[in-house]
């Protein structure tokens, strides 16, 4: 499911349009540019004004798991810029995106300047541990069939061609599992 936060994205976007902060820039991704870079120190946050990424961990094993999707509004970078420590996940553009970036030094003196932009970031922070703790249990204990049911029915109305690879790097699950739980569900008219 692509997450997507208005409030957040309308907040940046009147603030850039006042003139009266200078530290919002604009940046341009293209298919396959990466915002962020696992293990990386990054230094800024990003909001996504347009366009839709994939946040996903690459493991030991080689493997890489779809963490989410983001679209309009979701807030990046921003675990690494609060805790200080090194990205844990890969921020990747699947479709052209436009972004206002900030450096952690300037977010950290809007945070300062301006209350509202603190609660908006608070509850943006709080849905993304809702959402992931969900989505978490829901893939633990549902079985592939279900799961993939579900995640088709939530980007059928999205408009976004999503490849094989990445229902399967978001399922957690291998190319040749993903082919079998399509062939289940067609042949159960699911
Ligand atoms: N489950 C998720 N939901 C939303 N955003 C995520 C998720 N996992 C990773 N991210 C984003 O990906 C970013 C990678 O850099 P950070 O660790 O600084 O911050 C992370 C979050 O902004």
């Amino acid at each position: 499911m692509i997450r997507i936060n208005k409030e957040l994205v309308d907040y940046f976007k009147d603030l850039k349009t006042s003139n009266t902060v200078d530290c919002i820039h604009k940046e341009v991704f293209y298919p396959g540019d990466f915002l962020i870079h696992q293990h990386k120190k990054g230094n800024t946050i990003f909001i996504i004004e347009r366009g839709i990424a994939k946040c996903f961990v690459n493991e030991d094993n080689g493997r890489d798991f779809i963490q989410e999707f983001v679209g309009e509004g979701e807030i990046l970078g921003e675990i690494e810029v609060f805790t200080d420590t090194l990205s844990f996940s890969n921020v990747q553009a699947i479709t052209e995106i436009t972004a206002f970036k900030v450096y952690k030094s300037d977010f950290y003196k809007l945070l300062d300047e301006h209350h509202a932009l603190n609660q908006i970031v608070i509850r943006a922070i709080a849905v993304k541990l809702r959402n992931t703790a969900m989505r978490a249990s829901q893939q633990q204990l549902h079985p592939i069939d279900y799961n993939l049911k579900k995640f088709m029915a939530l980007i059928a109305n999205q408009q976004l061609n999503v490849s094989k690879q990445d229902i399967a790097d978001y399922l957690g699950i291998t190319i040749r599992s993903l082919n079998r739980a399509l062939k289940n569900n067609t042949e159960n008219n699911l």
